[in-house]
């Protein structure tokens, strides 16, 4: 089930060091929103506060509130484990367990959280998750087969179908297009399309071609410099943020005048 994103006063750290500053974003459930800005504006350390994987790092942590359809992910009693399989995560290189087998790879996260099943239910979330990341008909007569035999277009969708595996709420993707072609990034971007309409979707991307054809919102962050904090800056309709930006630096950054 789909749910709602909103940061309000929300500071991200590193030990002392204040990475990103002061995010309010309120994120509405079946959409696809893009994260995008220069080199260490702090796009993927926000993205990593949104399932808690920020503070796993020695002294990294967040202040401020999180809210995941009003319940602030960060309360006190929350289990930063619960967040995560409620928040799943795409990387920027796909990480299938090489060694699995690619039915393997999609029940690792019920494994993981312990979940005992039976074959045939098993065999419904592995075919109902390929289904879901459009990989199905391409490896339904090798599931026994290693994950790390796929390409690497074919390996992105099935950590995609590993994670909706689970059914999360919300799915993170950090970058995930940046090491496939063409194809397979564009097969990816189809792929995103359909899995708004069960899920919060939020991209992180250097692509601003690839934001305007995904993205429903686009959140523009910046920083000032070195050693100050990235924030955000604009948020808006992504026909919005290219077209017709409220400030400077989002319409300096779109029309590609610095970055
Ligand atoms: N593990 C870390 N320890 C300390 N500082 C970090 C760490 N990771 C990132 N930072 C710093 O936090 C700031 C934001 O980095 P972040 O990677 O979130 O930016 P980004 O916008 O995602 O950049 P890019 O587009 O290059 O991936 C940068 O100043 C970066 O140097």
């Amino acid at each position: 089930m789909s749910k709602s994103i909103e940061a309000i006063d929300l500071n991200v750290y590193y030990g002392s060091f204040l990475a990103v500053e002061g995010v309010n974003i309120s994120i509405a459930p079946r959409s696809v929103t893009a994260f995008i800005g220069p080199s260490g504006c702090g796009k993927t350390t926000f993205l990593r506060t949104i399932n808690r994987m920020h503070e796993v790092l020695p002294g990294a942590r967040a202040e401020g509130r999180l809210l995941m359809d009003g319940e602030d992910i960060y309360a006190p009693g929350v289990d930063p484990v619960t967040v995560r399989t409620q928040v799943g995560m795409v990387f920027q290189r796909p990480n299938p367990f090489p060694t699995m087998s690619i039915r393997d790879n999609i029940l690792a996260g019920h494994k993981l959280n312990g979940k005992r099943m039976s074959k045939s239910e098993a065999d419904g979330i592995v075919e109902k998750s390929l289904r879901g990341s459009n990989l199905w008909n391409e490896v339904k007569d090798r599931l026994d087969k290693p994950g790390s035999g796929l390409s690497g277009g074919q390996q992105q969708r099935l950590c995609i179908a590993r994670s909706i595996a689970v059914e999360p709420n919300v799915i993170l993707m950090d970058e995930p297009c940046s090491a496939l072609d063409p194809i397979s990034t564009l097969a990816i971007e189809d792929l995103i399309n359909e899995l708004k309409d069960e899920y919060t979707v939020i991209i992180v991307t250097h692509n601003m071609q690839q934001a305007a054809r995904v993205a429903d919102k686009t959140a523009f962050f910046n920083i000032a410099g070195t050693g100050k904090p990235g924030k955000l800056i604009e948020y808006d309709e992504t026909s919005v943020i290219f077209n017709n930006p409220g400030n400077k630096q989002t319409e300096d950054y779109v029309s590609g005048r610095f970055g």
